[in-house]
Formats: structure tokens, sequence, C-alpha cells
């Protein structure tokens, strides 16, 4: 089977990989030039655990190709997946311009039955949108060619990509057609080969979905950090808390975990697109609001403490941060934390070293030199009055504290993701505080 995939960034890139693995003959295409350039010899633009094995191994099966031009390669093909960005507009609602340049470049050049599956993120009405789009381009062709719009909105996590793409715990398909449904259930069948969980429903159902999971994921996280800002004015342990709740099976374990907010090119930018979607359609999200309100607050809980130990006077101190993606096992700093806590410090006078395993680069590019970039993490605490824990990497839990302690100008670590053992700390020396203890 052949297939395209429009746009080839996160998503993109890793479900062409994905299908070209699993057997499909697959040609990603963007319009990035520099990118496809890359792309072709081998070299990923992204920091995701084990793609690039996987992108040579079928570049080299000649099952994944790369090119700029989707007219070149789309009647060559019987579906086509749309994976473009969908940023938010200044308002806060989902930018579809990408999504509907794709379909009108399809509607100009495609010549037989096409299947164009959108799966970034967009709003319910899109593939509507979508089709009418690729119609009106037919129309000024004359042609009457029959084709098939769908919404497979994907789920997966960055850092954990593949698996999630290789075995995901459901797949959400929106279709009108039997003959989409067939084609879908023929490429998704592999992945799910003795458990088919393919959800099959209507189109808007399934654009809605992706909202609407993304935004209860976006509510336990703020739900957990009220929470734990509440445990800390009561003398109460959120890991304990956490752990109590969890294991109520309706609660389940997940997601539940407090921190300095949650970032990421998704959550913020979804819960922010549905509430712009309620709102446009007479209604209020009330609980998405407040979502976001303790999100934005929770970005300065470690600077909260910081000023608190200090009681205020901080200019000049000695700040380390350790980690600047927002979240580990990435090099994406979109909406990470991290830049917010930056911007803090800088402007309350102290002077920031950091350091993360995967992000420095990006890190450069989004906010030049005004912090110092160290080699390593030992680096980054010299002469240190505080070490600020933003992201847990691995490399960041067993750190060599006798070490640490002896670089750092003064022994206080604030922890923003509740790594480190309270006692533990005390007893190495370090005054230590973490989110919700
Ligand atoms: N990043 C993630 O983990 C997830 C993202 N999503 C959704 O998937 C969509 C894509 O997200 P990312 O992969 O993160 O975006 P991205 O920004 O990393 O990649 C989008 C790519 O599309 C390309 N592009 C833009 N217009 C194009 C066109 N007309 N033709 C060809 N290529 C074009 C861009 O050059 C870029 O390489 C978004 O709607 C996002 O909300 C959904 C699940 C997970
Ligand atoms: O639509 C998307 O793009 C994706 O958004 C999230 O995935 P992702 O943003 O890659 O990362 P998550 O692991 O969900 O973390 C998001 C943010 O929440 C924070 N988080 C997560 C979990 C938790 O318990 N607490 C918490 O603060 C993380 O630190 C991070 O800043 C969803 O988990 C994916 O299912 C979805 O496909």
């Amino acid at each position: 089977m052949k297939i395209a995939i429009v746009g080839t960034g996160y998503v993109g890139l890793v479900t062409g990989t994905c299908f070209a693995e699993i057997g499909v003959d697959v040609t990603c295409v963007d319009t990035n030039n520099d990118k496809i350039e890359s792309l072709k010899k081998g070299i990923i633009p992204i920091y995701e655990n084990g793609l690039e094995e996987m992108v040579l191994r079928n570049i080299k099966a000649k099952r994944l190709k790369f090119t700029t031009s989707l007219e070149s390669c789309l009647n060559d093909v019987e579906v086509i997946f749309s994976a473009v960005g969908t940023p938010p507009d200044e308002d806060g609602s989902a930018d579809l311009s990408y999504v509907l340049e794709v379909a009108r470049t399809i509607g100009r050049n495609m010549n037989q039955y096409k299947l164009i599956v959108t799966k970034s993120t967009v709003p319910v009405g899109t593939a509507r949108k979508v089709r009418a789009v690729i119609q009106e381009e037919l129309d000024k062709r004359g042609l009457n060619i029959t084709f098939d719009v769908a919404s497979n909105p994907e789920f997966l996590k960055e850092g954990n990509a593949i698996s999630d793409f290789m075995s995901p715990d459901r797949v959400v398909v929106g279709v009108e057609s039997e003959r989409a449904e067939k084609l879908m259930s023929k490429l998704y069948k592999p992945f799910l080969l003795n458990n088919f969980r393919v959800i099959f429903m209507d189109i808007p159902s399934a654009e809605m979905t992706k909202y609407a999971a993304n935004s209860m994921l976006a509510t336990r996280i703020s739900f957990m950090n009220d929470i734990a800002n509440l445990c800390e004015l009561v003398g109460a342990d959120v890991n304990m808390v956490r752990s109590g709740i969890g294991s109520d099976t309706r609660i389940g374990r997940k997601f539940l975990y407090p921190g300095i907010g949650y970032g990421g090119s998704c959550f913020p930018k979804d819960v922010k697109a549905l509430i712009k979607t309620a709102e446009q359609n007479g209604y209020t999200m009330r609980v998405l609001s407040a979502v976001e309100e303790v999100n934005e607050l929770q970005k300065g809980a470690l600077f909260d403490k910081l000023v608190k130990q200090f009681n205020g006077n901080i200019e000049g101190k000695n700040i380390a941060l350790w980690g600047l993606a927002f979240k580990p096992e990435t090099d994406d700093m979109r909406e990470a934390p991290s830049l917010v806590l930056i911007d803090k410090l800088l402007e309350a006078g102290c002077h920031v070293r950091v350091y993360d395993p995967a992000s420095m680069e990006e890190c450069k590019r989004r906010i030049g030199d005004i912090v110092y970039y160290a080699c390593d993490m030992y680096d980054a605490v010299l002469d240190a009055d505080v070490l600020m824990l933003v992201t847990e990497w691995k490399e960041f839990r067993l750190p060599s504290w006798a070490v640490i302690k002896k670089t750092m100008a003064q022994q206080i670590v604030l922890d923003g993701r509740n790594i480190y053992d309270k006692k533990e700390m005390e007893e190495f020396g370090f005054i230590y505080s973490c989110i919700g203890k």
C-alpha cells in the first residue's frame, strides 16, 4: 500500500516511519527544504528515542522517501495523512491555514480517488472545511472525482512516540464512508493484530475526542497542582495523597504528578482552543478556564519558593537550573515552564546557569546568551546559591550530592518535580523544598 504523510514534524515523521516499519510504502512531504534534505540523508531534526535508527532502516529498505513536492507523489498514493502544525492564532483558536493549504494542493492535483486523513489536532468542523476546499478546487478544474475525508487524531507523547504509535491504547478514527473505514482498518490492523482497538465514529466526535483527551489530562495535572499547594499549607504530603487516590481504579495512577505546570506544544494550545470553540458556540468552559489559570500560576511555584527562602532578597543570587525541556526525553521547549522561570530570575537580577541533556541548542536558539550554558550538570551548580530541578531527566535522579555540596556556595535545592527524598536531602545537609510537601 502506498501512502503520503504531509508535514514531517514530531507527529508526521513518527507516523510515516512507523507505517514504513510495518511494510507500507511511505512518502513524507514537507515544505521545509532543509528538513527534507537532512531527512534524505537520515539526519533527523528532532530528539526522539529510537527514531533515527528506524528512519535509517526504512530509508535503506526503500519504504521511506522524502520530498518537498506533494504534487509529485499525490497520484501515486491512495491515502494522504495531513500532520501539519495547527498553532494557536492570536485569539487562542487553532490556526488552520496549513491544513487548508494542504487540502488545496490536493484538490488542485488529484486525478483519482483519495482518502484524505487529518492527523493534526483540529477543531470540530475542520474535516468539513477540508472537504469543501478540495471540492472547490475540483470544481474549478471541472472534474468529478470521488474522495473521502477522515479524522484520525494522534495521541502519542513526545519522548515515547514510537512505542505509543506502535502499540496504542486505542486508535480513534472518524469516517463517513465504508470505503474509508476499510482503508483505515487495513492500515491499522498490523499494529493491533491480536487486539483490534480502532474505535470508529463520526468525524465531529473524533475531532472532539482529541481535545477532550488532552483537556482531561491537563485538568488532572492542574487539579493535582492545586491539591499540592494546599497540602503545603495544611502540612500534608502530596506524594502520599497521590498514591492514596491513584490506587482507586476509578482514578488511576497516571498523570497525577504535581510539578511546575504543564508545557509542550499541545496541552496549552489545545486547552485554549477548546475554550475558544466553546466561546464561539456561546458556551463557557469554566473548568478549563480554571485549569489554565492554575497552570499559569504554577509556573511561578519554584520562583516563589526562592523568594520565600531569601525573604525577598534574591538580587545577585547564582541559580543553577537542571532541565530546560518541557519534559524529559525530548529537546522540545515549546511552552516550557523553564522559559517562564528564567525570565523571572533574570528580571529579579539573578545569575542563571543552565544544563539540559538535549535542549541546550534549542534554548540558545530561543533566548541566546542571556544565561550561562554549563557543560554538564556539575558545571551548572558551580558556586550556585540554589539548585532548581526543572525537568526530571533520568541522569538527575541520583547525582553525587557529596560533590555538589562542595561545589555550591549555599546548599539549597528546590525540586520542581518531586524526584528527591526530603529526609535524605536534609541528612546530606541541604535545605530542600519540593512541590506539595
Ligand atoms: N507534538 C506532539 O507530540 C503531538 C502533536 N499533535 C498535533 O499534530 C500536529 C502536528 O504537530 P507537530 O508534529 O508537533 O508539528 P511540527 O511543527 O513539529 O511539524 C509540522 C510540520 O509541517 C510542515 N508543514 C507546514 N505546512 C506544510 C505544507 N503545506 N506542506 C507540507 N508540510 C507543511 C512544517 O514545515 C513542519 O515541519 C498539530 O496539530 C499537533 O497539535 C498531536 C499529537 C502529538
Ligand atoms: O497532543 C499532544 O501533543 C500530546 O500531548 C501530550 O503529550 P506531550 O505533550 O508529549 O507530553 P506529556 O507527557 O503529556 O506531558 C505534558 C506536560 O505535562 C506535564 N505533566 C505530565 C504528567 C503529570 O502527571 N504531571 C505533569 O506535570 C509534563 O511535565 C509536561 O510538561 C499527551 O500526553 C499526548 O497523549 C498527546 O498526544
